[in-house]
């Protein structure tokens, strides 16, 4: 996806600095060029494009010696004209010309939102590049509706019993996704007769597709959309973050990048010209709200987003609140993080715009938010009879899925009785079209994937550095670490820095950009560790997490469900190990049972021999940190006394601007003693940087094992040597994987741990 932006009907990729630059140039002589003749060159953007900080921009392409020109057409709009300076632009044809406001100016002209409407080329995906802005805008226009083109059943035997769209099990083969996942067997020949579905399945599972593929079905089966006017909402998918929104976006772009896409010579998804056929647009707080509207009233089959900003945007749009009205689909994913996300108002009021009761009721006195919001929109518009809802999560009560099977039967409560949670309150306002909607529970034995393996490692709390450290060395491979505070986060990251271990914070006080950069540096690190508080425990998606560490538990079992969900998707092999101190003992029971385990969880096998060094390596890395602090202080002390005297136009005495090595309050001048401002000097610093750097560089040698002569001692390892098959870091250690550790121990009776032997030697 690229940064191009649309106006009346035509594409353009911009950088909002360039363009700027570049009308600054527009004194030179110029001819005039058509948007796709021209050298855009790609600019370098975060990869995650789960989160961006671009302004929802997926990819960004700049230009250099263009400019931009306007003229004033018949009907006195102006048109804009890209321009070169005629040394660059000579040959090039006629003008490309869009419309534009002559408010929205270049400023509107750079400002394309983020915009999934899969109007980008580059990537294969489907495009207005090529369509006019006269066509665009003429009436009644309507694509022509293509027949289903059959599918071979033979190619996916899986899925032939599902009756997708054949276009999209096109998308399905070249996405080798040979097989449903349970949950999508299981729900989507309900959702494709037009049942309501509440589904729960494990984490990774797949219940996006799950719940979009009905929708795309639905979509390519419908009429082509007019071009004439906005696109009629048929789907909203509300998620609760920012990031889990625009990851659905990318899944959807993934199976429409094929789906819609014809092939090149070579087989390679290819664009298609014209208008896409389906457009998924995103609305999602953080971007501009301005950016945001545009992408609204341009219109989109699917909108994707998190209910704050979308409830701001119904409240000024008219068209919007009755589209929401006419909606086909309604999707809630994650819905009890959306009811923990502090947003449960908006999120009901956009519920309650799909009830078919809303706006019958009469009087000036109804000040029900909905009401005062979309009166009008109430009064004009019923909401659609057909509409199917889907409730997706892989955490939601028995209880609460039985609640909503008997309210709905019952029909809802008139007045609304207070309701035991928020969750419960929202489902009640689900106004389900479906008589009985089709429960779906596949939520796992133990709330985790089956095949995901744990363990844990009890030790003091002093120790969990430590054990850590031992973990992300022993096996080696993507590991994200859940920390219980941003504090916590903030003693580990500068420690791992020092003993060269690639961790990357992520918590909610970091700048958005800087979240998107580490994000992108932990997927291309192998070996990366993401040391992360609970804004990393749901939805996201990231390939390849091969170990999660609970460095401190999770406060409840859903919590541990989704924090441990990171790993093992999709089928994937994935580890999840506690660091569980004596005091976190009662909590890790409670949690335990809570997910109905009736079995502790097995040691992690520690091979003691490594960690005395380890132990040194941590107490440096400690002292270092300490001695950073002291150093910061020490300069910033001496920089406040220099400006304060110099402020007051005092004389201070320069042995107390000096460093020193001494102690702070050692005696001098004849015993007495003065206040020196120096603490630990930045030798002493240096110096434990040196031994620091000696002891990264000794080899750890496992016990039994003789690094300098390979062929003898207890366990030889020659071999290992010679053929590179041996640890990465720790000599003499087996190569194999964590979750191959816990193969055989699983489980024994909760409480009957046997007692677990010293293992730091000291
Ligand atoms: N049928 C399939 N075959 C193979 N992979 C699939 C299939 N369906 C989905 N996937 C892949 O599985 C991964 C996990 O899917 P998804 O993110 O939808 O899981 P989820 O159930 O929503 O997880 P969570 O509860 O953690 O949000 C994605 O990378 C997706 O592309």
């Amino acid at each position: 996806m690229s940064s191009r932006s649309i106006k009346g009907g035509k594409i353009f990729k911009k950088d909002k600095k360039k363009i700027k630059r570049n009308i600054e140039k527009s004194t030179l002589p110029k001819s005039r060029l058509t948007a796709d003749s021209l050298q855009w060159k790609p600019v370098k953007t975060s990869s995650f494009s789960g989160v961006d900080n671009g302004g929802g921009m997926m990819m960004l392409e700049e230009l250099d010696d263009v400019g931009i020109e306007y003229e004033e057409d018949t009907a006195g709009r102006k048109v804009a004209h890209f321009v070169a300076s005629e040394s660059k632009g000579k040959g090039k044809e006629k003008a490309a010309a869009l419309t534009v406001d002559e408010t929205d100016e270049v400023e509107g002209l750079a400002d394309s939102g983020v915009d999934h409407s899969k109007e980008e080329t580059g990537d294969g995906l489907p495009s207005f590049a090529d369509v006019a802005a006269e066509d665009m805008n003429e009436a009644d226009d309507q694509l022509p509706i293509e027949d289903e083109v059959p599918f071979n059943d033979k190619l996916l035997p899986e899925w032939s019993s599902i009756p997708l769209h054949s276009t999209l099990k096109r998308s399905l083969l070249a996405l080798g996704f040979v097989n449903p996942t349970d949950i999508q067997r299981r729900s989507l020949p309900q959702s494709l007769k037009g049942r309501d579905v509440v589904g729960v399945a494990e984490t990774g599972s797949g219940k996006t597709l799950a719940y979009s593929l009905p929708i795309l079905s639905h979509l390519l089966r419908s009429p082509p959309p007019s071009r004439s006017s906005r696109r009629a909402l048929s789907a909203l998918i509300l998620c609760p973050t920012r990031e889990l929104a625009l990851q659905v976006v990318d899944h959807l772009d993934r199976i429409l990048k094929h789906a819609l896409a014809t092939e090149d010579d070579e087989g390679q998804p290819k664009k298609k010209a014209g208008p896409p056929r389906i457009s998924v647009g995103s609305v999602v707080g953080g971007l501009s709200a301005q950016k945001q509207k545009r992408i609204v009233e341009r219109g989109a089959d699917i909108l994707v987003a998190t209910p704050g900003r979308l409830w701001d945007l119904i409240r000024t749009d008219e068209e919007l609140a009755a589209g929401i009205r006419g909606l086909k689909f309604l999707v809630i994913d994650e819905a009890d993080r959306m009811i923990e996300n502090g947003h449960f108002a908006e999120l009901e009021n956009i519920v309650r715009l799909t009830q078919r009761h809303v706006g019958q009721r009469k009087g000036p006195d109804d000040d029900d938010p909905v009401f005062t919001s979309a009166a009008n929109v109430l009064a004009e518009n019923e909401a659609r009879e057909d509409m199917q809802t889907f409730v997706f999560s892989a955490t939601l009560s028995k209880d609460l899925q039985q609640n909503l099977k008997k309210r709905h039967r019952a029909g809802p409560k008139k007045g609304s009785v207070k309701t035991a949670s928020a969750l419960e309150d929202l489902v009640n306002r689900l106004d389900f079209r479906d008589e009985n909607p089709e429960v779906i529970d596949l939520s796992p034995e133990g709330g985790v994937v089956a095949h995901l393996k744990e363990s844990m490692v009890e030790c003091v709390v002093a120790e969990k550095d430590l054990y850590l450290y031992y973990f992300l060395l022993r096996y080696p491979g993507r590991t994200l670490v859940f920390v219980g505070s941003i504090d916590g986060i903030r003693r580990l990251i500068p420690l791992f820095e020092l003993l060269q271990v690639p961790v990357y914070p992520l918590h909610s006080q970091l700048q958005q950009k800087q979240r998107l950069k580490n994000l992108d540096r932990f997927k291309s690190s192998k070996s990366g560790v993401l040391i992360a508080t609970d804004v990393a425990a749901r939805g996201l998606d990231i390939p390849q997490v091969d170990h999660v560490v609970h460095f401190n538990l999770p406060r409840t079992a859903d919590a541990y469900i989704h924090r441990s969900g990171r790993t093992a998707r999709a089928q994937n092999p994935g580890f999840a190990l506690q660091l569980c101190a004596p005091e976190e003992k009662g909590m890790q029971r409670a949690l335990m049972k809570s997910l109905g385990r009736s079995h502790d969880l097995p040691d992690l096998t520690i091979e003691s021999g490594f960690l005395p060094k380890l132990k040194e390596r941590l107490q440096l890395a400690r002292e270092i940190e300490k001695a950073q602090h002291g150093v910061k202080k020490e300069n910033h002390d001496r920089n406040w006394l220099k400006e304060t005297a110099e402020a007051m136009d005092l004389d201070i005495d320069p042995d107390m601007l000096s460093e020193s090595d001494e102690d702070a309050d050692a005696p001098v001048h004849g015993g007495k003693k003065r206040k020196r401002l120096s603490l630990p000097s930045s030798t002493k610093l240096s110096n434990l940087k040196g031994e620091l750097k000696e002891k990264l560089n000794e080899p750890l040698v496992a016990r039994g094992i003789s690094a300098r002569y390979p062929t003898g001692g207890s366990r030889v390892i020659v071999d290992d040597l010679v053929r590179s098959t041996g640890h990465q870091t720790l000599l003499g250690a087996a190569t194999n994987k964590a979750w191959d550790e816990v193969m055989d121990v699983r489980k024994r009776p909760m409480g009957t741990s046997t007692k677990r032997k010293k293992r730091v030697a000291k």
